[in-house]
Parts: C-alpha cells; sequence; structure tokens
C-alpha cells in the first residue's frame, strides 16, 4: 500500500543526513496521500543508516498506525496537526539543524536579512510562543503542532514554508516530502548566513519590502500553488 509514498518518504528522510541536517535518529520527513487521508512517516528511533522503504509507518489522521511494524516517529501528532491545517501540503519535515534550532533555543524570529531568504520565505521565520506553560507529558506532542498553526495564523503557510518551535528545533513542509527537505535546507543555510551577518553588522536592517515582494513573488508569485497573502 503506498509504496510510491513510501518511496518518496523514505528518499526525504535519507536526504537530511546527507545535507548535514540531522545527527544520529534526530528529525524525521513524513508525506500524505490526501485522498485516503493516510501519512506516511519514518519510524521512531530508526537510524538513517538502516532505514528502507518497508520501515515505513503508516497512519491515518487520528495517528493510528495501519501499516507498519514500528512505532511512527514521536513527532507524528505534530505532522497530523500541520496536515489538518495546511490543506495544501504534501510534506512535512523536522530537523534539529544547528544553526536553525540556535534561533529556536534563543526564541528568536529568523529576519529577512537577504535576497536568499527572501527568494523562499516571504518575510522573517517566525519561532512559536515559548511553550512552558505546555504540560510536558503526553500531550506536549500534541500541542506542539497547535502552537505552530497559531504561530502562523495570519500568515500564508505556503508563503511561509517553516517555523522554528520554541526552545525545539525547526518544522517545514512543502507541496511534497523533498521539497520539503529543499525548504529544511534554506532555513539552515539563511539561520547561519542571519547570524552571521549580525556578527558582522549588529546594526544591520531587515531587507527592505520592496526588494522582499520582488525576489518572493519573482519566484513563486506566478505559480497557482502559492496562494495570496492572507
Ligand atoms: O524532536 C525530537 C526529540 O526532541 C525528535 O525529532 C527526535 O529527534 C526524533 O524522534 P523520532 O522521530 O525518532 O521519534
Amino acid at each position: 500500500m503506498l509504496e510510491n509514498l513510501k518511496q518518496s518518504v523514505l528518499d526525504a528522510n535519507l536526504a537530511l543526513p546527507k545535507h548535514n541536517l540531522v545527527t544520529f535518529t534526530w528529525g524525521n520527513v513524513s508525506g500524505i496521500n490526501r485522498e485516503r487521508n493516510l501519512v506516511v512517516i519514518k519510524p521512531s528511533g530508526v537510524s538513517y543508516e538502516e532505514l528502507s522503504r518497508d520501515d515505513m509507518a503508516v497512519v491515518d489522521l487520528e495517528g493510528d498506525v495501519v501499516e507498519g511494524d514500528l512505532n511512527p516517529s514521536s513527532d507524528t501528532p505534530t505532522h497530523i496537526v500541520l496536515y489538518k491545517n495546511f490543506k495544501e501540503i504534501g510534506g512535512v519535515v523536522h530537523t534539529h539543524a544547528p544553526w536553525s534550532t540556535s534561533w529556536a533555543q534563543a526564541g528568536k524570529d529568523i529576519p529577512a536579512l537577504g535576497t536568499t531568504h527572501a527568494d523562499y520565505f516571504y518575510g522573517g521565520i517566525p519561532c512559536t510562543r515559548s511553550m512552558k506553560d505546555i504540560e510536558i507529558n503526553g500531550s506536549y506532542e500534541h500541542e506542539t503542532g497547535n502552537v505552530i498553526v497559531e504561530t502562523l495564523q495570519d500568515i500564508n503557510p505556503l508563503q511561509m514554508p517553516g517555523v522554528l518551535v520554541n526552545s525545539h528545533a525547526p518544522f517545514t513542509w512543502g507541496k511534497d516530502p523533498s521539497e520539503a527537505v529543499h525548504n529544511a535546507v534554506v532555513l539552515e543555510e539563511v539561520a547561519k548566513m542571519a547570524l552571521q551577518t549580525y556578527q558582522l553588522n549588529p546594526a544591520i536592517s531587515d531587507i527592505d519590502q520592496a526588494l522582499l515582494d520582488k525576489h518572493y513573488l519573482r519566484k513563486h508569485g506566478s505559480k497557482a500553488y502559492y496562494g495570496q497573502k492572507k
């Protein structure tokens, strides 16, 4: 069942270590079949070197396993909340990539300081509010997705395909697992560039809105896939 989606989710997961976005078993990638409302996701705690297509877990939108012998990722509830709320996405990535995770741990948005950022993210990449008021028992995983959705309540998720979870790490998404990984790589790069830019010039301002518009809309404005800003 869902062999093609399992293959694309496996390929996307294997791209994470290739791009130095994960260490050990950190992170995970999922994809969704919208016709069947089924999510294919990396199994929990399995090293990327050992991962195979048949290891993939298949869950429904309630999080119940419908296929696979291994437990789904511990972040599955977060992935599901994003699929339920961001109807046009087809892939979700979670990493602990060091530069973007540093901004998440600092509780700071990644500012749009240049055109590299502007080509992919239509503004500063938001960090969620602190999660400390959320009980740290089983509901934490379920609440993470809700806090992400709350953070993007006035932002089009197709124009902001990523977020920093406060004290935790980034999540990104896209039309499919491969694009979600692409956005995770870009997020990590612009996180690194932003911190280094501030080290070189602490007084630097965010990119002008006109330049942000030009670069973002030039790459995305013509695509039917990218909706209008809310
Ligand atoms: O964010 C976390 C842990 O803080 C997770 O992303 C782990 O890093 C990977 O968990 P599994 O997907 O293996 O359950």
